[in-house]
């Protein structure tokens, strides 16, 4: 039609027509036949499954997961494990690649869950934890994203008392130390072995009378200690001497025994004041994380006979502990295997399938983490 001062106006007619109806049909074949979805189904590395399997869950396995054989086949029977096996291809290229719908994770002490793995993580909503500790998880961010934490709860406590306690009496009583002087042929040559020191009436403080503290405080009262603690707060219902300030706790123990959990406020809670407060027989035993101790300082007073001895279980740069802890043998060392037993293990095991299960029902974790 001309416009009333005479200029033409030209427009695309039906040059488009094709193709928006093309579009158009497409978009309905799309959402009719779900073909995006089959391709991001595709592209997520769902299919194919392998023989015979069902359309199970997916959960990501961050950190070589010991599964025992009874777990694995539990497991298997439930949900379906993404695991990184070739360690040479980097950790995000894999996550992009292979777990862009993953909705869950089990991760473990040295698997750092942070925002970095998270970024390559968009579907995730839960993170499982098989530690006790939570410091290798971003926590805020986790609680920024909506994503729910789960951890290893109560189950290792009893075992990691044991060990803390063994720990303790090997120190005092030279139990490793004599071990290698009767392999090593030392007894006939030497005849004399030093004499321990008495676990009994020993005053022992607990930094962080939480589940493991408390096991610990139960065991060493039947050996007739005399038990102290700190901790954030102090507890009501605890019987036991509480004091808000480790170098005072130091300065009335003879042993001091690290079971708190690491983060902002404990990281080296155990210092070069606390180790002076503590003196020159005092033993402390670590079997909370290695950072909650000035390892150097550790090191150097232990190497000096400022303080009496060390049972380590966690040490801040693992798997390397410091070459002079070799040579003491006021010293006792282990490779953070305190919580491991065949027994925690079936319950972490137990405690794992409860939760993903609970998880994927839409229900509360059963060991879910207080995160906010
Ligand atoms: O449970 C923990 O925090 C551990 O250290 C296990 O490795």
């Amino acid at each position: 039609m001309p416009s009333p001062r005479g200029i033409v106006v030209g427009y695309a007619g039906t040059v488009f027509s094709v193709d928006v109806a093309d579009f158009a049909v497409g978009l309905l074949i799309d959402v009719l036949r779900r073909i995006s979805f089959a391709h991001r189904f595709i592209r997520a590395g769902l299919w194919p499954l392998p023989l015979g399997s069902k359309q199970l869950p997916l959960v990501l396995t961050l950190f070589r997961f010991p599964f025992i054989p009874s777990f694995e086949e539990q497991f298997s029977e439930k949900f379906r494990a993404l695991k990184r096996t070739d360690l040479s291809e980097p950790l995000n290229q894999f996550l992009t690649k292979h777990a862009q719908s993953v909705r869950a994770l089990i991760c473990g002490a040295g698997a750092p869950v942070n925002i970095e793995t998270l970024n390559h993580l968009p579907s995730l909503s839960c993170v499982l934890t098989v530690s006790a500790g939570l410091d290798h998880i971003d926590l805020p961010e986790c609680r920024r994203r909506g994503i729910v934490v789960g951890n290893a709860s109560t189950v290792y406590s009893e075992d990691v008392a044991d060990f803390a306690v063994g720990l303790l009496i090997d120190v005092l009583r030279r139990i490793s130390s004599a071990d290698r002087f009767v392999r090593t042929g030392l007894w006939p040559l030497k005849g004399e072995y030093p004499l321990g020191s008495k676990l009994g009436g020993k005053r022992v403080g607990i930094v962080g009378l939480g589940s493991i503290g408390s096991e610990v405080a139960k065991r060493l009262e039947a050996f007739g200690c005399v038990i102290s603690y700190n901790s954030r707060k102090k507890k009501p219902s605890v019987p036991f001497p509480y004091y808000s300030n480790v170098i005072d706790l130091a300065a009335n123990s003879d042993v001091l025994i690290i079971s708190c959990e690491l983060n902002n406020e404990t990281f080296h809670i155990i210092n070069k004041d606390v180790m002076s407060a503590l003196g020159k027989k005092g033993v402390i035993i670590n079997v909370g994380r290695g950072a909650l101790i000035d390892e150097k300082e550790l090191v150097r007073c232990l190497v000096k006979g400022e303080i009496g001895g060390a049972g380590l279980d966690v040490f801040e740069n693992e798997p390397h502990v410091p070459k002079e802890l070799f040579e003491l043998d006021n010293v006792v060392l282990a490779p953070h295997k305190a919580v491991l037993t065949p027994e925690s293990f079936s319950a972490l095991h137990e405690l794992v399938i409860a939760n993903l299960e609970a998880f994927f029902s839409n229900k509360p974790l059963v060991s879910l983490v207080k995160n906010d």
